[in-house]
């Protein structure tokens, strides 16, 4: 009996993220959950691809010159459209392999400033990857019910997911989006201001996924109480000679780099309040915000949001997944949420 749900149904519903890739199949939640990285090799001009997901993500910044570690997705959309197809139709077909009847139902979630053009690629790549039935859902829609918010009812919400390319404030009311907003900040650039904090301070050249172990390690919004907090051992290589390098970094140091970061989100959640009605606004104060989103796990950033904001800030449980499980959701109660979920466009 337990082989007959993926014989039968496999409907899903895909996070397309700028770092991670989650697919939820109805039914059965999150199965897949990889790095949004293919691998090609090139030869006699042909590229072939050799890695997608994990496997490709432990190339990044280690390949020989014939093969090519790349990210399809920047800044939450996507930046290469034939790799973003080929790492599509790749998780489809791995998720999809043991299913014998009938093309799946998928459900994707996309930035809420992505233009028409982005959402018919992403629609054309999901269909060519075998799927009967291509359907799309705003980011913070899928953010805000999979943090179990009550988005259909008359007051207003604010969710703010902090992904690896972009950070989207939105406002929601009555099952729909009153304000979004996206800035181009999120985890990436964390990573990238820890590399040039590094070199800067240190003269020591590290690659960003380094600086990504540092951020989950001791990274802070807040400086620390007693000005230094915790250290971590760092390798890399001086810029002054060009030999490996091992040099201390604090939580104090990494607090420093982020904040220019941390205070562009808190202006986006400031800009967002200002800009909604007052009686949404006021629902807002009184509810306070949620933050979804890898980028939400930095140490002490609903503390800092807290002190630069002055609103209630809460971290959603699972806030890796609340875009991938929100997305599963509306898949699931497809009918009382198909006014979310945009067949047509
Ligand atoms: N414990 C942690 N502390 C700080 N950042 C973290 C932590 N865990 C994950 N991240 C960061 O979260 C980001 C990934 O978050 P998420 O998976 O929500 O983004 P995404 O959906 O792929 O991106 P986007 O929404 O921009 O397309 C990465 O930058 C990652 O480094």
């Amino acid at each position: 009996m337990k082989f007959f749900p993926s014989l039968f149904s496999s409907d899903m519903a895909i996070d397309l993220g700028t770092a991670n890739t989650l697919v939820y199949v109805k039914g059965r939640g999150i199965i897949l959950n990889e790095p949004s990285v293919v691998a090609y090799h090139s030869k006699d001009g042909r590229k072939a691809v050799l890695a997608v997901g994990e496997d490709a993500k432990l190339m990044l910044g280690r390949t020989p010159g014939s093969i090519e570690a790349i990210r399809p997705m920047r800044d939450g959309v996507i930046a290469d459209f034939d790799v973003a197809e080929e790492m599509i139709k790749h998780f489809i077909r791995k998720v999809h392999r043991n299913t014998m009847f009938s093309k799946p139902k998928v459900i994707v979630c996309v930035p809420f400033g992505a233009t028409p053009v982005e959402k018919r690629a992403i629609r054309q790549s999901v269909l060519s990857a075998g799927a009967r039935r291509a359907g799309l859902i705003s980011e913070p829609i899928a953010a805000a019910i999979g943090a179990g918010m009550p988005i259909t009812d008359p007051t207003g919400s604010m969710v703010v997911d902090i992904g690896g390319g972009t950070t989207e404030v939105a406002v929601l009311s009555l099952g729909d989006i009153v304000y979004a907003r996206s800035v181009r900040v999120g985890g990436d650039r964390m990573d990238e201001a820890i590399v040039s904090f590094l070199r800067r301070n240190q003269n020591l050249l590290i690659g960003e996924s380094t600086a990504e172990k540092i951020k989950c390690a001791i990274g802070t919004a807040r400086m620390p109480d007693d000005g230094r907090g915790k250290s971590m051992l760092v390798r890399g290589r001086d810029l002054l000679n060009g030999v490996p390098k091992e040099a201390e970094i604090t939580q104090a140091q990494v607090a420093e780099a982020l904040a220019e970061t941390v205070t562009t989100i808190c202006e986006a959640v400031m800009i967002a309040l200002e800009t909604t009605p007052p009686d949404l606004a006021a629902d807002i104060v009184d509810r306070g915000v949620m933050l979804t989103g890898g980028g939400a796990l930095l140490g002490e950033l609903d503390l800092a949001l807290r002190e630069q904001t002055g609103l209630s800030i809460s971290v959603a449980d699972e806030a890796l997944n609340c875009v991938a499980i929100g997305t599963g959701k509306a898949l699931e109660y497809e009918k009382q949420l198909r006014h979310a979920i945009d067949y047509d466009s």
